[in-house]
C-alpha cells in the first residue's frame, strides 16, 4: 500500500510543562480532504508546524509519505499557507510569489489558475502587498500555496477572513486540488465553514485526537431533534426521548439516530398533531462532543 501522505505517531510538543500536542495518532490518505478542528489553543497550529518541519517534536514522529516532514524530500512535496501570512510589503504580489516558487523546482504551474479562481487580476499581482486589503493577503498566501502543483497541501486557518464569494471560490480550489489527486489538510474553528469541502474530519482539544472520521459518519453521530405540537397539555416525558422539554403544546427533545421507539411512543400519544424530526447539524455533533468533556 502506498506510503500516507500524513502520518502522526504519538506525536507530542511540549515546553516545559505547556503542551501542544500530545500523542496523537493520525492518518491521512492520499487525496482525501480532511478538516483539521478545534478551539483556540488546541493544538492546531502545533500540529501543522510540526508537519511541514517547523517545529521538532518531543516524542513521537510526524512523516510525510514515511519521510520525516522536516527532511528536504518531504517538505518539497508540500505546500503551506501558515495562519498568520507574510510578504515582502514594498513587492509586488507576484513577485512575492516568484521569489517563494523560486524555494521548489517545480516552476508554477498552477499560479493563474488559482488566482484566477480566487479573484486576483493581474492589476493586484501588480500592486505592492503593502496596499492589499486582508482578503487579498489570505488569498495571496493561499495561491503561494498552491502555484508549485504540491502533492499535499497543508492551510492553517484558510478561510477566516474570505468574503462568502471567495470562500465558494475557495471551495472550488481545493475540489480542484483533489480531484488532481493533491491531498488537502486544512485547520478551522469552525466546522461549517469547511464540512462541504472536506471529506473526512479530525478534532482536536487540549492537544489530543477527539475524533477522526468521514463527514457523514459524524453526521451519524449526532442526535436527532424532535418538535412535537399537541392540542392537549403534552405529556412531561416520553421513553427514550432525551432531555424532554414543554413549553405550552410544544414538546422537544431529542432521539439518537435510528432509534425510532421514542417516536412510536409519540405517535400512539394522543393529542399529538404535529412532529417534527430535523436533521442534527454537523456543527451541533461537534460543539455536543467538543463541549461535554468526554
Ligand atoms: N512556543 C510555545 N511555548 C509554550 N506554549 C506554546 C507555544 N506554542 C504554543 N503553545 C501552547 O500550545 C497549545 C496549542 O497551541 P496552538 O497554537 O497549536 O493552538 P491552535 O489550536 O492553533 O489555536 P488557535 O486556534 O488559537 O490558533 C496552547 O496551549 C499554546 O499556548
Amino acid at each position: 500500500m502506498a506510503a500516507p501522505p500524513i502520518r502522526c505517531a504519538g506525536l507530542t510538543k511540549r515546553w516545559g510543562a505547556a503542551v501542544g500536542v500530545e500523542a496523537l495518532d493520525l492518518d491521512v490518505e492520499p487525496g482525501s480532504v480532511t478538516g483539521f478542528l478545534g478551539a483556540n489553543g488546541a493544538g492546531k497550529s502545533t500540529t501543522i508546524e510540526l508537519l511541514v518541519g517547523l517545529l521538532r517534536p518531543t516524542a513521537g514522529q510526524a512523516l510525510l509519505w514515511d519521510v520525516p516532514a522536516s527532511e528536504p524530500a518531504a517538505r518539497a512535496r508540500v505546500g503551506y499557507m501558515p495562519a498568520d501570512p507574510a510578504f515582502y510589503r514594498t513587492l509586488s504580489g507576484r513577485r512575492n510569489l516568484d521569489l517563494l516558487a523560486a524555494l521548489h523546482r517545480r516552476g508554477a504551474p498552477d499560479r493563474d489558475m488559482a488566482a484566477d479562481l480566487l479573484g486576483l487580476s493581474g492589476r493586484d499581482l501588480a500592486r505592492p502587498v503593502g496596499e492589499y486589503s486582508g482578503g487579498m493577503v489570505q488569498k495571496l498566501a493561499l495561491v503561494q500555496a498552491v502555484q508549485h502543483r504540491p502533492d499535499l497541501v497543508i492551510l492553517d486557518e484558510p478561510a477566516n477572513r474570505l468574503d462568502p464569494l471567495a470562500h465558494r471560490r475557495f471551495e472550488e480550489l481545493i475540489r480542484r486540488i483533489a480531484a488532481r489527486g493533491g491531498t488537502v489538510f486544512l485547520s478551522s474553528h469552525t466546522l461549517s465553514e469547511v464540512e462541504d469541502v472536506c471529506d473526512t474530519v479530525a478534532m482536536v482539544r487540549a492537544g489530543r485526537l477527539l475524533a477522526h472520521r468521514p463527514v457523514a459518519a459524524l453526521a451519524d453521530l449526532a442526535a436527532r431533534r424532535v418538535r412535537a405540537l399537541f392540542d392537549t397539555t403534552p405529556p412531561a416525558a416520553v421513553p427514550g426521548l432525551a432531555d424532554p422539554h414543554v413549553d405550552g403544546h410544544v414538546l422537544t427533545g431529542r432521539v439518537a439516530r435510528a432509534d425510532l421507539e421514542p417516536l412510536r411512543a409519540l405517535l400512539a400519544t394522543p393529542g399529538l398533531t404535529d412532529l417534527t424530526v430535523e436533521p442534527a447539524s454537523l456543527e451541533d455533533t461537534f460543539i455536543e462532543l467538543y463541549g461535554d468533556g468526554r
